[in-house]
């Protein structure tokens, strides 16, 4: 989870395989599979100390009093777990535990992201504990094995048995000392806790300026435009930041992709958003209060005051990828096309510079009026191609898949988009099919970003092998 350092080795051309640059898209995928194996072994090793704690009670041994836990035989197991350090961490970890475990579900990450988030970071309380678990000395080894063998006879102890020769033998010189095991925990906690704890520090250090807002734009159907300026902020086409507002919440940070990344010759950097909650609602107020009758010019002593926001990024994602096809399929699905939003601008600074050779783009929206967020950035790139002679650069298709909503992109300059409209939902498979036919023996890296349900749909087609020939690679966008 040190997605700064993700995103670093994937902007390094260090990892050049497609195939292990795969991987870095499954970090969170990763982790989840930890965290579970982490719980599963959890409930197995907890199961055999429960199963310990009655031996220990049970089988109180009055020859080696220095291995017992129980203070005295048939000590209530319950007692041993609630009076030893061994015990007391262990419950405090399975607490903990169960808790990050339930608030990391995806139904509460989905609803209530900010008790997944504050739940989780129990995690540092977590490994503190875990450290001090193994402190009480409960587990021990012998430290004079030579001069009292296992199982040898007590040196004082005189016995009718002592007659032949091996057991004299067997007679130990002095009595078995033990020494708890030394704690080896924070050799295996040490290093990534410090790694994550460094990328968190990072973090922290390079957010903690806030950005300045240059720009506050409101598009149809509920999107906000938000350009911003911040010092040393770079970023590549399909990175994401999270945004803090103090205004809105100091302790919510949400995820956003750029729409716009700072170049050479415009230093700000842009994102889009939807407003769907009560954090972008509450955010957009501040941003944009409700528009007062009339048009008023304030006072410059009056002028527009946004509220303070913080960037944590730029972050890592599979869209960084698309320029790394000779052919990129990308699907957008409503605001899901924001990701694309941002290579489609680096291609119109320059495609030439690029693996990529032709790029299909789908993009679904329910209503007409979504595609005005980027419709004249579409339009000049497919200017551009013209005029410099690679029409097919481009393949483009908008659908509209509310046919009640549709009107006519009436105005001349969004013609290239009006002949590119279509009604209802893409049928993929034909899409496949004709993307199939026209690149034999390619590798096509499929992007999608939206509703659940298109990447779903997308991942099945790709995995299908049903188009001969040709290789559809699936990249699923995700905040990881
Ligand atoms: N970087 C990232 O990870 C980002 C992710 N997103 C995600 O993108 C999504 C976009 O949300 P929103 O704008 O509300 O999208 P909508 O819910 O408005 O859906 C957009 C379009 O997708 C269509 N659609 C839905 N399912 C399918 C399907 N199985 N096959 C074909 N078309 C389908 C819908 O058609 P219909 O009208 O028929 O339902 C609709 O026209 C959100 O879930 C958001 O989380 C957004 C931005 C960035
Ligand atoms: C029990 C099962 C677990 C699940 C399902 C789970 C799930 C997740 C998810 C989905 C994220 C990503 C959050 C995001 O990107 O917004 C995450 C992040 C994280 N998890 Fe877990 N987790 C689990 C257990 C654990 C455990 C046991 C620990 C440590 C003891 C842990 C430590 C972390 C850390 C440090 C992060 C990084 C947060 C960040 O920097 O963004 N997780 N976890």
């Amino acid at each position: 989870m040190c997605r700064s350092l993700l995103t670093f080795v994937r902007g390094t051309r260090t990892v050049s395989s497609r195939k292990t640059r795969r991987l870095l898209d499954k970090s969170k995928t990763f982790h989840v599979a930890c965290g579970v194996a982490i719980c599963i072994l959890s409930v197995v090793h907890v199961s055999a100390h429960l199963v310990n704690v009655i031996n220990f009670s049970e089988s109180y041994s009055d020859e080696f009093p220095a291995l017992n836990l129980a203070r005295y035989r048939g000590e209530d197991p319950k007692l041993i777990i609630l009076t030893t350090i061994p015990g007391v961490t262990g419950v405090l970890l399975v607490l903990i535990l169960f808790l990050m475990f339930l608030s990391s579900s995806h139904c509460v990450r989905v609803s209530h992201y900010e008790i997944f988030w504050y739940t989780h970071n129990l995690f540092i309380v977590f490994y503190v504990i875990l450290m001090v678990h193994m402190v009480g000395g409960a587990l021990k080894y012998q430290t004079n094995i030579e001069a009292h063998p296992p199982g040898c006879l007590e040196p004082n102890r005189t016995s009718t048995e002592r007659q032949s020769e091996e057991l004299q033998q067997g007679r130990c010189r002095e009595e078995a000392h033990f020494q708890p095991h030394c704690p080896q925990t924070w050799l295996w906690v040490s290093g990534p806790l410090c790694l994550y704890c460094a990328e968190r520090f990072f973090r922290y250090i390079r957010s903690s300026d806030p950005v300045t807002i240059v720009t506050v734009i409101r598009h149809p159907c509920d999107v906000i435009e938000l350009r911003m300026l911040k010092k040393n902020f770079a970023a590549r086409p399909g990175q994401y930041v999270v945004l803090n507002c103090p205004g809105v919440s100091s302790f919510e940070n949400h995820p956003f992709t750029l729409t716009t990344c700072p170049t050479e010759n415009k230093e700000t950097f842009g994102i889009h958003l939807r407003v769907v909650g009560d954090w972008t609602d509450r955010f957009t107020q501040l941003l944009l209060p409700q528009p007062r009758l009339g048009l008023e010019i304030l006072p410059m002593m009056q002028q527009r005051r946004y509220p303070k926001l913080y960037v944590d990024g730029p972050f890592g994602s599979p869209s960084e990828d698309v320029f790394n096809y000779d052919v990129s399929f990308c699907v957008a699905g409503g605001i899901g096309v924001t990701p694309f939003a941002c290579v489609l601008h680096a291609l119109l600074d320059g495609w030439t510079g690029f693996r990529l050779q032709r790029l299909y783009f789908v993009w679904v929206c329910r209503e007409l009026q979504s595609f005005f967020w980027f419709a004249e950035l579409l339009c000049a790139l497919h200017h551009k191609l013209w005029k410099e002679n690679r029409p097919d650069y481009l393949n483009l298709k908008l659908y509209v898949s509310q046919p009640e909503n549709l009107q006519r992109m009436s105005e001349e300059r969004y013609r290239p988009l009006a002949s590119r409209l279509l009604v209802g939902r893409p049928r993929w498979k034909h899409l496949f099919d004709e993307i199939g036919r026209s690149n034999k023996n390619k590798r096509v890296g499929v992007f999608c970003c939206g509703p659940k349900g298109i990447s779903r749909t997308l991942h099945k087609l790709c995995n299908s092998a049903r188009f001969p020939g040709t290789t559809f690679e699936f990249n699923k966008e995700s905040f990881s």
